[in-house]
């Protein structure tokens, strides 16, 4: 099956949302709350600001996390040796955001978290009985009041010719938390490998909202729902000389939720960390 593009408003809408979820770890939606107009202006906002120098007064926190990784500090993905060709900023509604920029960002990670709730709640009624015994609370309510639901705003720079041979904007990587939720972002690129291992674009017209899979729900299923690999691969032609911005939304839950019987949120997160080399 390929990543299913899903209508919100549609009946059968979380059906077939959670399938396409099952089956490829990603899923589609359009006609969703997530208004285009905001996230426009997100676009255009933080790209003035990686454009300026405020962004280093604001370099990131190792313990806390919050705040602006620069291109030489930016991760290197799990099992891969080069550094992901991307700056990025992490929001947290308690970290450190520029003034001029936080209202509009701490609008739509309320919106964005809300709909998330929605959402967790389709997969949790999506799933068999056998797997869902298994969530120690319900998966909305992992997420409730947590503080460590991840805004990154990221954002991949033009080419210069002088990347390092066999760096790409995003290795191929899968995300740590439990569902991620990604507005389409205003350059193509982003990736997911399918069973067979091929690479097949996201939907992503501009408008859509993805969502994918990551560990963490991988690992309070037993598996059931896959956390597949994606990958953002470097344009070619125009697009080298265009900046790419993109807003994923990760969903965490609260630290001390048991994922499963090996692991809490924090457990797991220290250790998926450390693989990054951006936590001693
Ligand atoms: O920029 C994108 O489209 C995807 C980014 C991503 O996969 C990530 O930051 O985990
Ligand atoms: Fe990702």
């Amino acid at each position: 099956m390929q990543v299913q593009v899903v209508d919100y408003t549609a009946k059968d809408a979380p059906e077939k949302f959670v399938q396409s979820l099952r089956e490829t770890g990603f899923g589609v939606l359009i006609n969703h709350p997530v208004k285009q107009d905001l996230v426009e202006s997100i676009y255009k906002n933080w790209q003035s600001f990686f454009n300026g120098e405020d962004k280093h007064n604001f370099a990131f926190d190792p313990k806390k996390q919050d705040g602006y990784f620069s291109p030489e500090i930016s991760e290197t993905a799990k099992g891969h040796s080069k550094k992901d060709i991307k700056e990025y900023y992490h929001v947290y509604p308690w970290g450190r955001i520029p003034a001029t920029l936080k209202d509009e960002i701490l609008e739509y990670y309320q919106l964005t978290s809300a709909l998330a709730a929605e959402l967790l709640d389709w997969v949790e009624k999506h799933s068999p009985a056998d797997i869902s015994a298994n969530y120690s609370e319900a998966l909305s309510n992992m997420i409730k009041d947590t503080p460590n639901t991840l805004l990154r705003v990221l954002h991949y720079p033009p080419l210069t010719g002088d990347e390092e041979p066999g760096a790409i904007r995003a290795a191929a990587h899968e995300d740590i938390n439990l569902l991620t939720i990604l507005p389409a972002a205003n350059e193509p690129g982003l990736q997911v490998q399918q069973q067979n291992g091929q690479w097949m674009d996201v939907p992503a017209d501009f408008g859509n909202l993805i969502i994918n899979i990551g560990d963490m729900l991988q690992e309070a299923s037993a598996g059931y729902f896959p956390s597949t690999s994606h990958r953002v691969i470097n344009p070619t032609g125009k697009g080298s000389s265009k900046s790419r911005i993109s807003l994923p939304l990760f969903l965490h839950p609260r630290s001390e939720v048991v994922l499963s019987e090996k692991h809490t949120q924090a457990s797991y997160l220290l250790e998926r960390l450390r693989e990054l080399g951006v936590k001693d």
